[in-house]
């Protein structure tokens, strides 16, 4: 479907574009003071509007891969796209080689700032931390499922749950989303767009994507989450392992336990809560696609904590320890350590 044919779209489009000279003063000519970070299609600049309001401009960078088409899908979707638990989407600005999106300002930045950093970690008690797993959980929904577009984020990870200042959860950067009518819900592509770690085999290998793409990355987010580990190679008590891997291993074992983010300091009552949240995280990262739930479910599975859970089959990339130092894991351990890709082929992903 070509979104651009909409001409309501377009003028409401138009009603959200900026002046680049309003946004080059609210972000002090986009200085390195004001800049918050830098993602694969540009840097973020905090910015002040003249009637006092505190803005997050993405400046895509000129040589960004990201063709007018795709800006103007980001423009489209999330300008429609209204809930709790998403970045809301202020405007654009579209002037010469310039490109720029205009969100809220999310007080307390991105989620992998906290969950990694060994001392900001401890801000995060279990109780935030589910209601971080909750919130996205409704977000993922909504794009899923409530809104009147079926939307597919295709780049769920840390860095894109940003948390405001009650540390509340909201889903950030649809760049790479696209669009479905209902019923349409599957698609191919021949180009990969996402984050490794977090993206399925089916997409990796075929460029298959769905909305259970995004619920694999739920689920590696899931784990994420409660291990303070990211999904990619570490070393725990000498052994090299990767997160999907450790977690099933210690699921089966009934080791579980050991992976729970020692600064959570299990209180009473919430480890329950944490190996469900565990078991959920397997669910939605299993290899048969049709196996993991959809969020609609795992919404549910949150909400109905007395609901009795499927038995998870093997995640995707689950590594044997057999094969732990050799080839394969090699070849895994290549395509984990690319933090972001963003937009590569296929055919340069094969012949890595
Ligand atoms: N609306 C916002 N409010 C506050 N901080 C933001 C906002 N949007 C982005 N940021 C911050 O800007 C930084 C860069 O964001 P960006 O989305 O470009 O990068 P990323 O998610 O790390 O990478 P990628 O492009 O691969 O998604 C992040 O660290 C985030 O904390």
């Amino acid at each position: 479907m070509d979104i651009t044919d909409n001409t309501t779209d377009i003028s409401t489009v138009e009603s959200l574009r900026y002046k680049f000279g309003t946004i080059k003063a609210a972000t002090n000519d986009f200085s390195d003071n004001n800049k918050l970070g830098e993602g694969g299609f540009g840097s973020v600049y905090k910015g002040y509007l003249q009637n006092g309001q505190v803005i997050a401009v993405k400046r895509l960078s000129n040589d960004s891969r990201q063709g007018e088409i795709e800006f103007k899908n980001e423009v489209m979707l999330v300008a429609k796209l209204q809930h709790r638990n998403l970045v809301r989407f202020l405007g654009f600005s579209l002037e010469g080689t310039e490109r720029l999106l205009i969100y809220e300002f999310i007080l307390n930045g991105s989620l992998d700032h906290y969950i990694f950093d060994p001392t900001k970690s401890v801000l995060l008690d279990w109780n935030t931390r589910k209601r971080i797993i909750k919130g996205v959980a409704r977000g993922l929904l909504y794009l899923h499922e409530d809104s009147r577009l079926r939307i597919i984020h295709r780049d769920l990870k840390a860095s894109n749950v940003l948390l405001d200042e009650e540390m509340n959860p909201k889903i950030a950067d649809f760049g790479m989303a696209r669009l479905f009518k209902h019923q349409e819900t599957e698609g191919c592509t021949n180009r990969i767009v996402g984050t490794y770690g977090y993206m399925p085999p089916e997409y990796i290998l075929n460029g298959q994507f769905s909305v259970k793409s995004d619920v694999f990355s739920f689920g590696v987010l899931l784990l994420e989450i409660i291990t303070g580990q990211k999904n990619q190679y570490f070393k725990i008590k000498g052994r090299s392992e990767f997160l999907l891997s450790y977690a099933w291993n210690s699921w089966r074992y009934e080791t579980a336990t050991n992976m729970i983010d020692p600064v959570l300091m299990v209180e009473s009552g919430s480890l329950q809560e944490i190996m469900r949240t565990i078991h959920i995280g397997l669910l939605c990262t299993q290899n048969d696609i049709v196996e993991r739930p959809t969020m609609a479910s795992v919404v549910h599975m949150f909400n109905i904590p007395s609901l009795t859970l499927q038995i998870p089959s093997e995640p995707a990339f689950f590594i044997p320890s057999s094969s732990i130092e050799t080839n394969d894991f090699v070849n895994y351990y290549q395509i984990f350590s690319q933090s972001s890709v963003n937009d590569v082929t296929i055919s340069t992903l094969v012949a890595r």
